[in-house]
């Protein structure tokens, strides 16, 4: 048995309308809170919009649960710098992110140029309002398992030498690149890590044909690269904590000839993350990566509830209900060793 803080995922896609219901659910289950990504057609670029979500998503959440969703503002080449003062006084938009226009799904509406967005970065820095940021270079020459290091050099270190105070957390980071930059960074440097990321390399997406269920952006990369983000999550360096990047497309979508890029993972997070730390000895270490240093980073609260773990498997079903689709869960007719038994 394995008692935590009820951890909170600092990287969470929840998608929108009658599929709010079933994300929601597992979500809630597990978590205290989470950080829910602006990445809806059309995006969540403005405190308003932010908010009419946020109430969206409590209205998709079960009775008696007492889950906050805290929300994030899509930045683009048009956000108004005026409203990073907003943000930083507001308890329930955290930050910005930062999607380069392209990067990944539902992009579009990114930021085209890094300096387009300087007066922006300049009002955040100003105002302690982090940035999270898909980290991966758009250029297409660039070799997509190459992305993510390209991203360091083009674009973070730039703009971190123009900025040297602005809160940065590095998104679902997968390189080894990444993670060595965030340990060797200052303080305002930080990065979630996914569990999929812990768990697999790449591998897995042509394990035996091609598995579309475990494409996602940035893409899982080489076994040396899974080793680092592994000693990272473990390192109890508090700037790495959890964010699933838990990212639901329904079944057609993604088994398809041009699938889409995502993961999902909230239906067992906190029992992949633990076989994850398991698989090195270092479930003493998992509570501190998933329920207290996300949280000291973002300047919140700490969790107060409990969750308790146990040992024993069980098999993921084949898909869940995703509004009026499917969707399959990673791990789908697997089994689990972990599974979460209460909360108090
Ligand atoms: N990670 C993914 O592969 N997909 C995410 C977008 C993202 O986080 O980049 C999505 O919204 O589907
Ligand atoms: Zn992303
Ligand atoms: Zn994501």
């Amino acid at each position: 048995m394995l008692k935590l803080l009820r951890p909170d995922d600092w990287h969470l896609h929840l998608r929108d309308g009658d599929r709010l219901v079933h994300t929601v659910f597992h979500t809630a289950q597990q978590f205290g809170r989470a950080l829910i990504m602006p990445n809806l057609k059309p995006p969540v670029v403005t405190l308003a919009q932010a908010e009419a979500y946020r109430q969206r998503i409590l209205a998709a959440t079960p009775a008696g649960s007492s889950f906050q969703p805290m929300m994030v503002l899509y930045l683009t080449d048009n956000s108004d710098p005026r409203e990073a003062a907003q943000v930083a006084a507001s308890n329930t938009v955290l930050s910005y992110k930062l999607y380069p226009a392209g990067a990944t799904t539902n992009s579009e509406h990114g930021v085209t140029a890094i300096e387009k967005v300087y007066p922006v970065l300049e009002q955040m820095e100003k105002h302690g309002v982090p940035l999270c940021v898909h980290g991966e270079e758009t250029d297409s020459h660039v070799d997509i398992f190459d992305r993510e290091k390209a991203f360091i050099d083009n674009t973070l270190l730039p703009t971190l030498k123009r900025f040297p105070g602005l809160k940065v957390v590095f998104e679902h980071i997968t390189t080894k690149d990444a993670a060595d930059f965030v340990r060797d960074s200052e303080h305002n440097i930080a990065a979630t890590i996914t569990a999929h990321h812990l768990l697999y390399n790449r591998n897995a997406i042509f394990q035996g044909g091609i598995r579309p269920h475990y494409y996602c952006l940035p893409v899982l990369k080489r076994e040396v690269h899974r080793q680092a983000l592994l000693a990272a999550a473990i390192s109890g360096n508090p700037r790495f904590f959890l964010g699933t990047d838990s990212a639901p497309h329904a079944v057609g979508a993604k088994e398809s000839s041009c699938g889409c890029a995502g993961c999902y993972t909230a239906h067992a997070a906190i029992e992949l993350y633990a076989e994850a730390f398991e698989s090195v000895n270092a479930l003493d270490k998992l509570e501190g990566f998933a329920s207290l240093f996300g949280a000291d980073f973002y300047g919140v609260e700490r969790p107060t509830e409990i969750i308790t773990l146990e040992k024993s498997d069980w098999t993921v079903p084949a898909t869940y209900p995703f509004g009026n689709e499917q969707i399959v869960p990673l791990r789908a007719l697997e089994t689990l060793r972990f599974r979460m038994v209460g909360a108090a």
